[in-house]
């Protein structure tokens, strides 16, 4: 059903994720500050209760410190509880938004289809849920643990803080020496999955033609080159964290070494030598964590960064206010689609069509058709120019609300898993007086028998990309989906292509139903018979407005050329002669 609800910006949603992190931050403050506990109670027994020997303080000592240790325990479970909702919250409340601007964003220029954007999403979310936050969490309440050690003896303090920027170090170091290997990894193993997936989405031609086994090779090159990376990255890494344990055991002596020889000089008490050692391996503790889950974090950063990205690349959501029915004035305003690095897919198309006029796009091959006819459908954003329905710009348009007044069928149809029904209400809510306009577009559009010989009729699942109908079927149920809802525009990319004698009467039939009824129509078609119905035409080609006119304009001047042509260049113009002529008399 209609909704006014727009999906909220992604930038807004990410800004709020941010700050849904914030509480965590004082959540670790609290544990950290009663992470202290260890080191105080052994302070405290070493000045308390061994100089004065009372067993009570060493009771009401541990009592105090055993609640301090239970409130810690509370405080990390709350954190993981918290950590956890945040990652299931960004999960429900960004998945919707970055699957909207995923659609948008590869619906806004050829070649931008893209899914990657919710890959990143789980990549961000799980990282939320496992002990790979915990460093970043924890690692600024490290100071606290230095200044402590400080407070006990300056060269403690030193001893400590050294030793920690020593770690430190190995840990940049251990980002330096992987990153590269680890990002080249990451982006081999992206390769080999888009081509596992095209393998499978074309499993078909790959059978047919026993392509699996040169597919399998760049697939296996690809793998391969992941696994180098990754190999050299755990290598590196490797031996960093073996340096860095060794570092940090070295480290611990030493520290115990500095508070004996401090106790010796009757500077440091015992107690003050072995709260040192256990606060200093507090303090370490987040470096020493970083460099175990590096991979993870570096992982996760870079899906966020390119999260952000997107947000920046995706429009911020407008508000969809529904607009009046249009009554089909249809116009295009010097459309102009760029190509990257190249010249321009189309370039200058200027036409004006009123309600209950239908026009043909013809033209040769890689003309420009059927990007123009997305164009025109609100599906891709020109790169200049604007198509104008009722004088409203349609990539403007909020798609929402725009579909409801444009029935477009693209030439490789798009059907979705689902039953018959769902997809020609495309997907809407099934209550009666929906289903009543299913079975009015099916009627229309003359396949309301077919669907009543398929298995369950109206309700029959049709599968993956409709893999359940035949090539015709498809294509007939997706011009009852174009036609659900009586769009005041049609846009249809050669809808007789899969077409039988009978589809195509069908089709026509409809096609006269809706242009009688001031439905106004873009059609692109060869085939004569379809050609004879429309009023206008519009000739591409490579890109450019050739010829736009009525029918007959049109068909004369392309009857003039193909006359003072002699031998025609494959593909030049089109139709050919013959063509003009079955069309005049049809
Ligand atoms: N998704 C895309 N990404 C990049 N370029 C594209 C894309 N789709 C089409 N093009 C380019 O646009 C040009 C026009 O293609 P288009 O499919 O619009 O032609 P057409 O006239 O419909 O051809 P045909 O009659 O063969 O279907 C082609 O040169 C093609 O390379």
């Amino acid at each position: 059903m209609k909704t006014n609800q727009q999906p909220p910006a992604l930038r807004v949603v990410m800004k709020e994720a941010r700050r849904a992190i914030r509480p965590l931050i004082w959540f670790s403050a609290g544990i950290n500050v009663l992470m202290l506990t260890g080191a105080l109670y052994m302070l405290q027994v070493y000045h308390r209760v061994l100089s004065s020997h009372s067993l009570e303080t060493l009771v009401m000592l541990s009592l105090m410190a055993a609640a301090a240790l239970a409130a810690m325990a509370g405080l990390e479970v709350v954190r993981g509880r918290l950590l956890a909702k945040v990652g299931s919250w960004m999960n429900a409340r960004l998945a919707p938004v970055l699957l909207t601007a995923s659609v948008e964003y590869a619906a806004s220029a050829p070649g931008h289809a893209n899914a990657r954007p919710l890959r990143d999403l789980d990549q961000v979310r799980n990282f939320f849920t496992s002990p790979s936050i915990f460093p970043i969490l924890d690692a600024p309440w490290a100071p606290l643990f230095f200044a402590a050690i400080f407070l006990m003896h300056p060269w403690l303090g030193w001893l400590a803080l050294v030793g920690g920027v020593v770690l430190f170090a190995l840990a940049v170091l251990n980002e330096y020496l992987t990153r590269k290997p680890l990002t080249e990894a990451a982006s081999a193993q992206s390769r080999a999955y888009t081509q596992a997936e095209a393998a499978i989405r074309n499993a078909e031609v790959v059978q047919a033609m026993g392509m699996l086994k040169p597919l399998l090779e760049g697939w296996k090159a690809q793998q391969d080159e992941a696994n180098k990376g990754q190999v050299l990255a755990a290598n590196r890494g490797g031996v960093i964290a073996a340096i860095a344990r060794c570092h940090r055991l070295a480290l611990q002596m030493a520290i115990l070494g500095l508070g004996a020889y401090l106790v010796v000089r009757n500077e440091a008490s015992a107690g003050i030598m072995i709260s040192a050692s256990i606060l200093m391996g507090r303090a370490l503790s987040p470096v020493e964590q970083a460099i175990a889950t590096w991979k993870a974090t570096v992982g996760a950063r870079a899906a966020y960064r390119r999260l952000t990205a997107v947000a920046g690349q995706h429009p911020e959501a407008t508000p969809v206010l529904p607009l009046p029915r249009p009554k089909g004035r249809f116009e295009a305003d010097d459309l102009v689609l760029a190509r990257q690095g190249g010249e321009p897919i189309l370039k200058g198309i200027s036409f004006r069509l009123n309600p209950g006029e239908a026009m043909a796009l013809i033209g040769p091959s890689a003309a420009g058709k059927t990007s123009l006819a997305r164009i025109l459908a609100g599906a891709w954003r020109p790169s200049g120019g604007r198509a104008l329905l009722d004088g409203m710009d349609v990539a403007q348009w909020a798609a929402e609300d725009r579909g409801h007044h444009v029935g477009y069928l693209p030439q490789d149809i798009e059907l979705f898993a689902g039953t018959v029904a769902e997809n020609i209400c495309r997907f809407a809510q099934l209550t009666p007086p929906i289903f009543n306009n299913v079975v009015k577009a099916a009627l229309l559009s003359g396949v309301h028998e077919l669907i009543k010989g398929l298995p369950k009729g109206y309700a029959t699942e049709i599968g993956e990309s409709g893999a359940v109908l035949s090539g015709g079927q498809r294509q007939r149920i997706g011009l009852a989906r174009a036609l659900y809802g009586d769009p005041p525009l049609l846009i249809l990319d050669e809808p007789n292509s899969n077409l039988d004698r009978d589809g195509e009467d069908a089709l026509i039939a409809a096609l006269s139903a809706v242009k009688a009824a001031g439905t106004t129509i873009v059609l692109i078609a060869h085939r004569p018979n379809i050609l004879a119905k429309v009023d206008k035409v519009l000739v591409l080609n490579r890109g450019q407005q050739d010829l736009f006119g009525p029918r007959d304009y049109v068909f004369n001047e392309l009857a003039n050329r193909a006359r003072k042509v002699t031998q025609m260049p494959i593909g030049a113009s089109l139709p050919t002669l013959e063509v003009v002529k079955e069309v005049k008399e049809a």
